[in-house]
């Protein structure tokens, strides 16, 4: 008995040591851990930089926790508006993030050849996207970009322009339904934009029963949900943690349900491309734009642009000054295809699905959000609304319900100012990130950003500098005057981001965009019964609001 006790309690006696000495032993490691980090040449640079006092070990990773992505945004935008600093940094557990918001230190970074890669946070698209044009590195993003950026060349912009227009009306159709009640206009515009993606980039003709278009919609939208959420609970981030989880078992879902639509449309390319072939018939996009161009009111001149971007620095008026040629003028997915039939072009069907998936993404969900912001910012601003339809009464004074054609978008300048400031506000992509693989030295100020960083560029705090914007929170399409342009840095300015690895659909957004637009306000008075104040934005991978883009319409009365 008394041996017995005595066991037990040096066992009792014993346990807690033990504790403790694991504790202190994994205390110790911590320390020396931490101490080894900050000798580190890459965290003695990253703590010279400003930013809020990351705590040891975990950085600032805490400020995330209990966060949803509204919360996520306010937060954001505190510490932005408070330090002041064009340069800010945050650790995440060692990892350091610096974001820069002075078009100067951008420039280093967008306008270089060198800095081209995307950061680690893009791998979490790989399932999605694969090594698709956005996430894609070093020569396989080269060859790919130049395959594919040709194929939103001006010329085939114009051979879309009648499928804007027809579902331009089916828009206005489905809108006339909801005439007087208050209605979320991005369900309508995201749904619009698949089936116009389908039809032009991918050449499917949608059929009369068809649902792909809004299923599809959702589908993406609930993947960038959970993508973003993984990207700021970054305890998600390994697969081996993720993968246990109920969101995965969801993405999983999701994913089946884009991929197959991806399938489903390159099958059907590659079966019309077999037809023709055997036929030795040429493009069918050959064709669609030859009867354009004869179809067209007044065709531009063959220099002349598609809008005013003069002021973004990328490859695409490259592109457009020097014409790439017939054998280039094919639209994306036809093009895709032929090239993987040539013998000399490895383009494998994998390939081809990855970049499919990469514009259906890019394509869809930044102009949903991006027309669905401008029609909330017309909503809000009656007078501004009443200025855009005074321009389309000129444009369209000898028929008011006419399609509208390419020339005509050459001349609503007033209604792509308003497009310019609703992005400069409310950037459909609020911030991009780079990883840099070598020093940048900044230019603005005495800092070095070390290699092996992430870089963070905020569309959204850098459109607001206010060394670089007159009343940088107030609405106001005059922005973008050409006089007010001339003189503002490039890089103050780059919805679409700019440099070598800027949006390619830049110029075919702009265009839907205005379509789009101006057949929704030949038809209807848009209102919004919420100011912008009210707003609620929700920091995401693509910028929305967290209220819904609620509207109300009712006809237009035109004399
Ligand atoms: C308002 C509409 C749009 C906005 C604001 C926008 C914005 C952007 C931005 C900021 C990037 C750079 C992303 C990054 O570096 O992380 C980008 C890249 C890209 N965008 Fe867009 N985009 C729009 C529409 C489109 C459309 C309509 C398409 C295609 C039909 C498209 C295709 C792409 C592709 C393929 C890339 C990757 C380019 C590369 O890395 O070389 N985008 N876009």
């Amino acid at each position: 008995m008394t041996v017995l006790g005595a066991e037990s309690f040096n066992n009792a006696s014993f346990m807690p040591n033990m504790w403790a000495t694991i504790f202190i032993g994994i205390l110790l490691m911590l320390t020396i851990y931490h101490f080894w980090l900050q000798s580190l040449r890459y965290i003695k640079l990253g703590n010279k930089i400003p930013g809020p006092a990351p705590w040891p070990i975990v950085g600032n990773m805490l400020m995330a926790i209990g966060r949803n992505p509204i919360d996520m945004m306010k937060m954001v935008l505190d510490i932005y508006h408070n330090s002041k600093s064009d340069v800010l940094k945050v650790y995440l557990g060692p990892k350091l993030y610096v974001a820069l918001s002075n078009p100067q230190d951008i420039e280093l970074i967008l306008g270089s050849h060198v800095h081209l890669e995307k950061s680690w946070e893009y791998e979490l698209f790989e399932p999605w996207l694969g090594e698709g044009l956005l996430i894609s590195k070093g020569e396989k993003w080269r060859t790919h970009r130049k395959m594919i950026a040709p194929t939103f060349h001006s010329s085939i912009l114009k051979s879309f322009m009648p499928v804007f227009n027809k579902n331009a009306r089916v828009l206005l159709q489905q809108l006339d339904k909801v005439k007087g009640q208050e209605f979320d206009v991005h369900d309508y515009m995201s749904g619009t934009t698949v089936d116009i993606l389908l039809e032009t980039a991918m050449g499917v003709k949608k059929t009369e029963e068809d649902n792909t278009g809004f299923e599809y919609a959702k589908a993406v939208m609930d993947m960038c949900n959970i993508l973003h959420l993984r990207h700021y609970k970054v305890w998600l981030r390994p697969s081996f943690i993720f993968k246990w989880t109920k969101m995965a078992s969801e993405q999983t879902k999701l994913l089946q349900l884009i991929h197959s639509l991806t399938r489903k449309v390159i099958k059907r390319k590659k079966d019309d491309y077999f037809v023709r072939a055997s036929k030795q018939e040429s493009s069918l996009y050959k064709d669609a734009l030859k009867e354009e161009m004869l179809d067209l009111n007044a065709p531009a001149k063959p220099n002349e642009r598609t809008e005013n971007y003069k002021y973004i620095r990328d490859d695409l008026e490259d592109i457009e000054d020097n014409d790439v040629g017939e054998k280039k003028r094919l639209a994306f997915l036809d093009f895709m295809i032929e090239a993987s039939q040539t013998s000399g072009t490895k383009l494998t069907d994998e390939e081809i699905k990855e970049e499919v998936d990469t514009i259906m993404f890019e394509g869809h969900d930044t102009t949903a959000a991006g027309s669905s912001f401008v029609l909330s910012m017309l909503g809000v601003h009656q007078d501004v609304q009443e200025k855009c339809v005074a321009e389309l009464k000129e444009i369209f004074q000898d028929d008011w319900t006419r399609p509208i054609t390419f020339f005509d978008t050459l001349q609503m300048k007033y209604l792509e100012r308003v497009i310019m400031e609703t992005l400069r506000l409310y950037p459909p992509v609020p911030i991009i990130s780079r990883k840099i693989n070598e020093d940048v030295q900044l230019v603005t100020c005495d800092l070095t950003i070390p290699a092996g960083s992430t870089i963070l560029i905020s569309q959204f705090a850098t459109h607001k500098h206010p060394k670089y914007w007159e009343n940088p929170d107030v609405f106001n399409p005059d922005n973008f005057l050409p006089e007010k342009c001339q003189d503002r840095h490039y890089y103050a300015y780059f919805p679409f981001s700019a440099g070598p690895r800027s949006c390619v659909g830049r110029k075919y957004a702009m265009l839907k965009l205005k379509v789009i637009l101006a057949s929704v306000l030949r038809q209807f008075v848009v209102t919004s019964l919420k100011q912008e104040k009210d707003f609620m934005l929700q920091a995401d991978i693509i910028l929305k609001r967290a209220d819904g883009f609620g509207i109300t319409i009712k006809d237009r009365v035109v004399n």
